[in-house]
């Protein structure tokens, strides 16, 4: 924890109670009878433990009234979505009897030839931005579709129900099974371009523009290399996918013959940056993981979709101990849930799995998916100055979480402290436990 600096916005907010959340020293820290302030910008002014409420008042001279938590109430940092296809929410918990390529081609790449219809990408964005968020889904980044104008009203509808989100139009030339859904070379570099100058020109404060070349089976070599420029003059993160199954790795392998690995195809495309995001890397070999760690690439662990698609098993104890950052993904629709809580469950699943088959494996612990789901998220897409822990000066990103809600899926049988109804919380909870969302200090679930 930073230490506590006092800052010069007025402070608006004071919540009393129990905080979790992670650092980099440790998956779970525990703050219980804590006071935590945030001013009027949004960001986290103080966290002062077990003092006086005077004496912090007066420190911090804040006249708010303070919310007082109950005893099963907790709040933990927002959860960090780091690779969700938003205009694939529409066939959600359908269509996972395919492996990925074969999947593409009849499921999804006709689905996303619809967005050209406003209406319908209105419909779907709309849902996909209420259901992430009441899933305490804070930050998101986002693959939309090809088409320009559907893609900016996702950036718009993000940005109205106040969610933290990358938003990329997806560029593709390349497209063999349907060729109606596909960009020529110069009509992906110049809808590009319209797509980031109309959303930078809103100057939203919590939605940017993502680069967003789908995979490398479907754009050319030309396209990676110019997207590449733009992103670079922009400044911009770059997401795609890698390595998800071993028949796509051969494709690549085929469409780049001179290139040795699917790493190298990015690389020499000047697409990995400290920036970029890539999803899967399920079947990434060691010599591959030290490049993204070179070039400060982080990966999006997909268990949901990996599993589903029957992709592969990521082993992230690899992953982390090339030093490569990695947060967690929905990867809607590949993964059939829109929830984070989903994905950590999976992670830990994938984890454990992997020690069945090889018991020299140790299963991620609970604490280490939380941290994954959160501070990991933020680190994965490079926004840890912003969010994803409780830290003095970040955003005030954070779930306000009841394990005893009426009605609610769990049952509480006898006092449990708050390490134990975290661990409930992410095993066994859902959004009816979930009783308000935060982003930048802003409260936004329940949703008016
Ligand atoms: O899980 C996935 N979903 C997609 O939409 C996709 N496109 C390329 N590779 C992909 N993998
Ligand atoms: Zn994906």
């Amino acid at each position: 924890m930073a230490d506590s600096q006092v800052s010069t916005a007025t402070v608006s907010k004071v919540f009393r109670g129990t905080f979790v959340h992670s650092t980099q020293q440790d998956a779970l820290v525990v703050l219980e009878d804590t006071l935590l302030g945030v001013d009027s910008n949004g960001k986290i002014s103080f966290v002062e433990r077990g003092q006086e409420l005077e004496n912090v008042s007066a420190k911090f001279g804040f006249k708010c009234d303070v919310t007082q938590l109950s005893p099963h109430e907790f709040f933990m940092p927002g959860l960090v979505d780091t690779h969700i296809h938003a205009s694939q929410y529409s066939y959600a918990g359908t269509a996972l009897d395919l492996p990925l390529l074969q999947w593409l081609t009849t499921y999804t790449f006709p689905v996303e030839s619809q967005y050209t219809d406003l209406e319908f990408a209105r419909r779907v964005y709309t849902q996909v931005v209420k259901r992430t968020l009441r899933n305490g889904t804070t930050t998101a980044c986002y693959f939309a579709t090809i088409h320009t104008d559907a893609s900016l009203l996702l950036a718009q509808i993000a940005n109205d129900f106040g969610q933290r989100a990358l938003v990329g139009k997806v560029c593709m030339d390349r497209n063999g099974a349907l060729e109606q859904y596909k960009e020529g070379t110069q009509e992906s570099l110049d809808e590009t371009s319209r797509f980031i100058r109309e959303l930078l020109k809103r100057k939203y404060l919590l939605v940017k523009p993502v680069m967003t070349p789908r995979f490398a089976v479907s754009c050319s070599g030309e396209l990676l290399l110019k997207l590449s420029e733009i992103a670079k003059n922009n400044n911009l993160h770059i997401q795609s996918h890698i390595s998800e199954t071993k028949e796509e790795v051969k494709l690549v392998k085929q469409l780049f013959p001179d290139l040795e690995t699917y790493t190298d195809v990015y690389n020499e495309h000047n697409l990995l940056t400290n920036k970029t995001i890539m999803a899967h890397g399920c079947h990434l070999s060691d010599k591959e993981l030290e490049l993204f760690h070179k070039k400060g690439t982080s990966l999006a662990h997909c268990p949901n979709s990996n599993i589903s698609l029957c992709s592969g098993l990521l082993d992230v104890r690899k992953v982390l101990s090339h030093k490569v950052k990695l947060g967690l993904g929905t990867d809607v629709a590949g993964g059939y849930s829109a929830s984070m809580l989903d994905a950590v469950r999976r992670a830990r699943d994938t984890s454990k799995a992997l020690s069945i088959m090889d018991p020299t494996r140790v299963p991620l612990t609970f604490e280490e998916t939380f941290r994954l789901a959160t501070l990991g998220g933020s680190q994965a897409l490079s926004m840890d100055g912003q969010t994803g822990n409780f830290e003095v000066g970040k955003d005030f990103d954070a779930l306000r979480v009841n394990v005893a809600v009426p009605d609610g899926p769990i049952d509480l049988v006898q006092y449990d402290g708050p390490k134990i109804l975290l661990e409930k919380f992410l095993n066994t909870g859902d959004d009816r436990n979930i009783l308000e969302v935060y982003v930048a200090g802003r409260k936004v679930v329940p949703i008016e």
